[in-house]
């Protein structure tokens, strides 16, 4: 076998560790947020990411996006050393991360924009976008004038114009009603099946941790380290097929659940005594 044939990884972080000083004061206490995070992201998987509150999981994934520096490790990209931004990855945030003042297609165009994309190809290439989320009846409104599963479209339609490979994605589905969010999940799965781009993907939610992913990273309690990489092994596409009924779901459900609530009861225990 050739070197060539050997994929090169998504995403590969080896030995990262993030401390957070509580302020600028050399002396200030200081948080250990992760903690030797190993871990290869192959290209074109959907990886969720699940953990106890605080356990470190936005502070992965801004890192894995280079919008907060590591202490230690290596975070390389695409067989890359990186540690600023770049157009491999795109952001998909909780709070859709719009302007309010512009426009639909205005918050769309501008990562093109700001990469100076000639103005048709930018428009051409968000509108394709945005017809993809099924908005464009409402390009020419404001975010305000839109539900939040709609602001949360207009937040994908923005990630994939860019062209992005990886989209990070910080609990994308957490502010939406629940039945917009089985919706959104659907389309999501099929925009995945159609363009197979590497998505890393955080969640509360169990059952979206596992409806998802091909793999489920759970993480342990504070300072978050890789707890276990749980494989999910059900059928695709899953948009066409009720996956919540099938065996494997519930058994790495159930497992996934068991890890979360020994680190919860543990966590209750300590807080009382
Ligand atoms: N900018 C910061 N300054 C100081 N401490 C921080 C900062 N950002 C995160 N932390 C701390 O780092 C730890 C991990 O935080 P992080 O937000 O990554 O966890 P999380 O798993 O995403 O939490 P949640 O599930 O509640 O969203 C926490 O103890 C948090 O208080």
């Amino acid at each position: 076998m050739k070197d060539s044939d050997v994929e090169v990884p998504a995403i590969q972080l080896r030995g990262v560790r993030k401390t957070f000083r509580l302020s600028e004061d050399r002396n200030a206490k200081t948080v250990l947020a992760l903690d030797g995070i190993d871990l290869t992201i192959r290209k074109g998987e959907f990886l969720t990411i699940i953990g106890p509150s605080g356990c470190g999981k936005t502070t992965l994934l801004r890192i894995m996006a280079s919008l907060e520096q590591h202490d230690e490790g290596e975070v390389i990209v695409e067989g890359e050393p990186v540690s600023e931004p770049g157009i491999r990855r795109a952001m998909v945030f909780q709070t859709f991360g719009l302007f309010p003042w512009k426009t639909v297609i205005d918050n769309v165009t501008f990562p093109l924009t700001v990469r100076k994309f000639p103005a048709d190809e930018a428009r051409n290439t968000a509108m394709k976008h945005i017809r993809r989320v099924g908005l464009e009846r409402f390009v020419d409104a404001y975010p305000h004038q839109l539900s939040g599963g709609m602001q949360q479209r207009v937040g994908l339609a923005r990630a994939l114009s860019t062209g992005a490979d990886i989209l990070l994605m910080d609990e994308p589905f957490g502010a939406i009603d629940a039945q917009t969010r089985e919706l959104m999940q659907e389309e999501l799965l099929r925009i995945w099946d159609e363009e197979r781009k590497t998505v890393i993907f955080i969640t509360h939610d169990l059952d979206e941790a596992v409806l998802l992913a091909d793999r489920v990273l759970l993480m342990s309690r504070g300072p978050g380290r890789v707890r276990e990489l749980i494989d999910v092994d059900l059928p695709h596409p899953r948009f066409e097929y009720d996956v919540r009924g099938h065996e494997n779901f519930a058994k790495v459900r159930g497992h996934i659940w068991q890890q979360l609530r020994n680190d919860l009861v543990q966590q209750r225990e300590e807080e009382a005594s």
